[in-house]
């Protein structure tokens, strides 16, 4: 009887029917190729030279969503130098470590309450797609200002807000220091995004070892409804993007970041940054564990091409409309969307 008590829903020999996808979702085979051709950007070197920005924005425009950003990477320093001041101006090892254990914790925690204050924790069997249920756990909440939100967040584990504080106080400075580039990069004036970027969501996905993943999938094909999106995704492989009509894996860097350039980007752009489609597969061995944070305009903020890269060699391809609407409208975060809104704008 305890043995069946303890035992979680993915302590499973055979993949129970209920996760097992149609055809035209199944990823199949699993061998796709590591796209060890995305741009991998260092920062250090970046530092607002003309070169570096328009990097930013070719890599952005060739490979749709991602750049890879990191600090250090333990064993390349001598084909990409390190300087010290990229650990100075970079996010401390120990608080993303701290920020993965403590969500593990979280997740790990025999009992969870759901739509408890402003957070939504989703198990496995919550979410469906006809019917079909994802291979993982999720953790969403508000995190922008944190000190509005930070009640909102779970208090079991204990050090739990004070951690993910502490991480996301890093990943604000990172995200505005990405879009002061971007901004740079598409020609927008300094502080474009500033005022624009101030709701924040993080997203934390579990993925637990699966019995068979050519059947399963952790996150659908989708587009981030958000301006960029920094995402962490530990030493585990599980992220794909599609580029020329295959699905290619994001391989996973020590240490390093990925930055999903949003919907909204894409927008203001005019379509010069794309939001690319992504998915994520399941493993047979690994537990997975992302955080996801999602920069994202206030519900209010009208969303439309900047002026200034419109002209009449290059119309608008889109008209105005508020992130709400647009959130409301695409149902942007599945069935949660309604009370993701609501947590968003009762934070204060
Ligand atoms: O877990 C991941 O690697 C991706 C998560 C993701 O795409 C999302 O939260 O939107
Ligand atoms: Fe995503």
């Amino acid at each position: 009887m305890k043995e069946l008590k303890d035992s979680k829903w993915f302590d499973v020999e055979y993949l129970p029917k209920e996760y097992i996808f149609s055809k035209e979702y199944r990823p199949g085979n699993l061998d796709s190729p590591v796209c060890d051709s995305i741009p991998v950007i260092d920062l250090s070197k970046v530092n607002g030279h003309v070169n570096s920005v328009e990097a930013i924005v070719k890599a952005s425009k060739e490979f749709g969503t991602y750049l890879n950003l990191f600090d250090s990477i333990p064993g390349y320093s001598d084909s990409i130098p390190v300087t010290k001041q990229v650990i100075n101006h970079g996010i401390p090892e120990k608080k993303v470590n701290d920020a993965m254990n403590v969500l593990k914790e979280f997740f790990n925690m025999s009992s969870k309450e759901t739509h408890t204050k402003g957070w939504i924790y989703t198990n496995s069997t919550d979410y469906a797609k006809d019917g079909v249920h994802l291979w993982r756990e999720n953790l969403k909440h508000p995190c922008h200002p944190i000190e509005d939100c930070i009640h909102l967040w779970p208090d079991n584990p204990t050090r739990y807000q004070e951690v993910i504080s502490a991480y996301l106080v890093e990943i604000q400075k990172l995200s505005l220091r990405i879009l002061e580039l971007i901004s740079e990069g598409l020609g927008l004036k300094s502080g474009y995004f500033k005022d624009m970027s101030e709701v924040q969501l993080l997203s934390s996905n579990i993925y637990p070892p699966c019995p068979d993943p050519s059947l399963t999938l952790g996150i659908l094909p989708h587009q981030d409804p958000s301006l960029i999106t920094l995402l962490y995704q530990g030493q585990s492989n599980g992220l794909q993007v599609m580029k020329d009509g295959q699905w290619i894996n994001v391989g996973a860097i020590p240490n390093a970041f990925v930055v999903n350039i949003g919907n909204q980007l894409e927008i203001i752009s005019n379509e010069k940054l794309k939001s690319v489609k992504h998915r994520v597969v399941n493993s047979t061995n690994e537990t997975r564990l992302s955080i996801a944070t999602f920069v994202n305009p206030s519900p209010d903020t009208i969303i439309e091409p900047a002026k200034v890269l419109v002209n009449e060699m290059e119309p608008s391809r889109y008209t105005p409309k508020q992130y709400k609407e647009y959130v409301q409208y695409n149902n942007a975060f599945g069935e949660y969307t309604v009370a993701i809104q609501n947590a968003l704008r009762s934070k204060n």
